[in-house]
């Protein structure tokens, strides 16, 4: 039987590149992380495909998927509903295969209660007044929104004490070699404790 995957959360600051960051991983042809698909009530925008960049629901649906136990975690984010279908996390990383989530702050908590084992990533902005920028030259958002925006990323930026790692995206390549070398090293550290305890176990006592 093969080794169970890694679950990988990548997190951060809404406007903190994300969704940039994630799409160049999954943009490299020897990339071998699968992507978690989400599940959300947002609107699809111009050139989103259901079942590509998100599985779209409408709230009702959504809400029996909440109940039926099928969302590993789910928020509600800017007036939507974003969640991780359970069984298709569960079944890859049966398969040996580790599973990337790209997802927001009280996402990547619930997650970290469920899967204590999983590997937490906070990506970083350079400073405050860049994360301010980015948000600003998306365009998606009105004045009073970012300075909500803004507040709500001080108290995101706060909890990066709670992940493993803490990734800078001062330039989105290097972010994504910096995220490939820390699950690279992951593996290694983890297959090392493995075989220890493996050793330790055979010796008799
Ligand atoms: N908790 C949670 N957050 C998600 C999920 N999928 C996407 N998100 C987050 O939802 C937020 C909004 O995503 P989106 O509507 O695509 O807009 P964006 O701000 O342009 O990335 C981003 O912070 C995503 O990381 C999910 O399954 N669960
Ligand atoms: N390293 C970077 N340097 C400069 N701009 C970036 C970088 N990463 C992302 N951006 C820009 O910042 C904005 C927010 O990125 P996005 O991926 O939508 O963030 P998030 O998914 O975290 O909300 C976008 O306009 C994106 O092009």
């Amino acid at each position: 039987m093969s080794e169970r995957g890694l679950l990988i959360v990548l997190s951060g600051p809404s406007g903190v590149g994300k969704g940039t960051v994630r799409k160049a991983i999954f943009s490299k042809p020897n990339t071998k992380f699968q992507y978690s698909i989400s599940m959300t009530t947002r609107k699809p925008r111009e050139g989103e495909i259901d079942g590509v960049d998100y599985f779209f629901k409408s709230r009702e649906e959504f809400e029996v998927l909440i109940k039926n136990n099928k969302l590993l975690e789910w928020a509600e984010y800017v007036g939507n509903y974003y969640g991780t279908p359970v069984d298709y996390v569960e079944q890859t990383l049966q398969d040996g295969k580790d599973v990337f989530l790209e997802i927001e702050v009280q996402g990547a908590l619930q997650v970290r209660n469920a899967f204590p084992e999983g590997l937490f990533i906070f990506l970083a902005p350079p400073s405050l007044k860049e994360l301010k920028n980015r948000i600003v030259t998306r365009g998606t958002e009105s004045d009073d929104l970012i300075l909500n925006r803004m507040r709500v990323a001080k108290e995101e930026i706060e909890m990066m004490d709670a992940y493993d790692y803490v990734v800078e995206n001062d330039q989105v390549d290097l972010a994504c070699e910096r995220i490939n070398a820390i699950v690279i090293a992951e593996h290694l550290k983890r297959e090392r404790v493995a075989a220890r305890y493996k050793n330790m176990l055979e010796v008799d006592f």
